[in-house]
């Protein structure tokens, strides 16, 4: 009960802020409208997985963003990792936009797809760079977009520019699907539910925990209040330190329906990766 007076004092003060600040910000104008796809959008899972459908670790590959993000990434190593996702069947690579080519190119006829992360993994780039590099990415073959909130201006409480800022990502990166990051260990609960709240408002497809390059990483409380607050029709994916198919259905009973993991392989074939946070 308390927390759900938390969640509605915070959509007020969220409706209250948008409502005197949205001709106010430092935004910009919208970016041009993306080129139109011939390639139909894929259906977005968005509700949670029940978890007795996880029979063997396996079953866990179609919910998986196979993920390698660090700045010392090759192109030999993206190549491998878009290798293996074909091979499992992970859901999707998620690389840096400079990769997705290369992903692109090794997974085309395979189920899985390239997704780009934007603004990453700071989130404090201008949101038409953000933009920007979203078109460009799919323009490169992703199909999903991963972007960090503005964490300075959701702490600031300037929510006008958070959901400007999530609405011309989601504007540029149509038909589709964007995450939002919010970098939960920075946030305090109301925070948290900001994050989620203003995301649903712009239009994106998930929220998403924590990039992996920050102070802490996915956490079962975190997810699970993320889903009470954006309910069913938003995804909920849980990211960063998520090392073994343990913690993997943890984070499935807490109600997160994507994982984003660079220890994928070790995840589906029952090992823990000793990889560090
Ligand atoms: O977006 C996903 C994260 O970067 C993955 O983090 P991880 O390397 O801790 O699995």
């Amino acid at each position: 009960m308390a927390e759900a007076q938390d969640i509605q004092r915070v959509v007020e003060e969220i409706a209250d802020h948008v409502r005197q600040n949205m001709h106010g910000s430092q935004v910009g104008k919208a970016p041009p409208a993306p080129p139109a796809s011939a390639e139909p959008p894929r259906p977005v899972r968005t509700a949670p997985i029940a978890p007795e459908s996880i029979r063997d670790n396996a079953d866990l590959a179609p919910y998986i963003d196979h993920t390698l993000l660090k700045p010392e990434a090759t192109r030999e190593d993206v190549a491998r990792v878009a290798r293996e996702a074909a091979e499992h069947g992970f859901a999707t690579v998620c690389v840096n936009s400079s990769h997705v080519a290369t992903v692109a190119g090794i997974l085309a006829g395979s189920r899985s797809v390239p997704i780009a992360v934007v603004g990453f993994p700071l989130g404090a780039a201008l949101t038409s760079a953000k933009a920007f590099e979203a078109r460009e990415a799919i323009q490169a073959g992703a199909r999903e977009i991963d972007m960090v909130i503005n964490v300075g201006a959701l702490k600031a409480r300037d929510y006008a520019l958070v959901l400007t800022d999530i609405a011309q990502v989601v504007e540029a990166s149509r038909p589709w699907p964007v995450k939002v990051i919010l970098e939960t260990s920075l946030l305090s609960q109301d925070e948290k539910i900001a994050g989620c709240v203003l995301s649903k408002a712009a239009g994106a497809a998930f929220v998403k925990t924590s990039t992996g390059f920050s102070t802490g990483g996915a956490t079962v409380e975190d997810v699970s209040l993320m889903r009470r607050v954006v309910g069913e029709g938003v995804g909920v994916k849980a990211s960063g330190g998520i090392r073994s198919a343990e913690d993997a259905l943890k984070m499935i009973q807490a109600g997160a329906n994507r994982l984003g993991a660079s220890a994928s392989v070790a995840i589906v074939t029952g090992q823990r990766s000793t990889a560090k946070y």
